[in-house]
């Protein structure tokens, strides 16, 4: 093994003692930083995810809610609960758990929740904040990655090719905007490109969020460069696995992210992160 290893509980931990001071400051305003978490249905993944994201709240000093709600809970139900949530001074941050049941517009509920409470970063106020390089709350994943990056000394990527790989609302196309920020020169790769291989062995950072395993092998990445895997697929034997050949990969890339413990973990900690941004904003707007 050539590569190091990002390692994402690690830093989770020292980025989440950071929240924990902060979180602490505003208590002792009289400020206690609260997070909603609504879940409706009962898709089995769903529950494990909502359930770490309200245990990293408690273990960083925040207070949560966790509603969960019945698949058979009509759209109008929701965003009512949505609007009284919006409304509702203890609450800072409100993640809707995705995906949502069918008879649910998933895209309807974001737009419900106010901005300066999306703490997700998928409403398209966030999204266009993100794009005009104003304040807004970024995408935790992708803001997860940055964090990162960050972590190994790359905070300005002046000079570096970043190439993504995969274009979501949720991870891709953020992920571009916020390397483009920090001055990378950037290259979106999706279903829709001819030679995945050349691009990715041109870049010094290769971000692949695919949900897809073995999306990224050994042959594809230039030595020493820097290796994020946002992927979460489950491999033939039931082991949660990335997009990138793990094992061949590490033998080339410079740095690379484990799945499990890589960028998972950072994502629940960017959504504590956001959810005492807001919490603080709300604060000094009231004083
Ligand atoms: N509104 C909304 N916001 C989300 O952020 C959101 C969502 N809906 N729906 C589902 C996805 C998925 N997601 C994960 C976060 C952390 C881990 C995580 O911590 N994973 C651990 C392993 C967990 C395990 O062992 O299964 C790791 O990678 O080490 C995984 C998945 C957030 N999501």
């Amino acid at each position: 093994m050539t590569a190091q290893l990002i390692d994402g509980n690690a830093l989770s931990q020292q980025v989440r003692a950071e929240v924990a001071q902060r979180a602490a400051a505003l208590t002792a305003k009289g400020v206690k930083p609260g997070l909603a978490v609504v879940l409706v249905g009962d898709n089995p993944a769903s529950q494990v995810y909502v359930r770490n994201k309200v245990k990293a709240c408690a273990d960083a000093g925040l207070h949560s809610v966790l509603e969960k709600y019945d698949a058979s809970m009509s759209e109008a139900e929701l965003l009512a609960r949505v609007e009284a949530l919006n409304n509702d001074p203890s609450i800072h941050g409100i993640l809707v758990q995705l995906p949502l049941p069918k008879h649910i517009d998933d895209h309807k509920v974001i737009e419900a929740i106010s901005p300066e409470k999306d703490v997700d970063g998928f409403h398209i106020a966030s999204a266009g904040a993100l794009m005009v390089g104003e304040q807004g709350f970024k995408a935790c994943t992708p803001y997860g990655c940055m964090k990162m990056l960050e972590a190994i000394g790359m905070k300005d990527l002046r000079g570096k090719h970043a190439v993504v790989i995969g274009r979501s609302n949720i991870v891709g196309k953020p992920m571009a905007m916020m390397l483009l920020q920090a001055n990378a020169t950037v290259t979106v790769c999706h279903s829709g490109t001819a030679d995945l291989a050349f691009h990715t062995r041109q870049a010094d950072i290769v971000v692949a969020a695919v949900g897809k395993r073995n999306v990224l092998t050994a042959e594809m990445v230039k030595p020493g460069a820097v290796v994020i895997d946002v992927g979460m697929n489950r491999n033939d034997e039931g082991k949660l696995c990335g997009d990138v050949d793990f094992d061949g990969v590490k033998e080339v890339a410079g740095w690379i992210t484990p799945v499990p413990g890589g960028v998972g973990p950072m994502t629940i900690t960017m959504l504590l992160v956001n959810t005492i941004e807001s919490a603080e904003r709300a604060t000094a707007e009231a004083v």
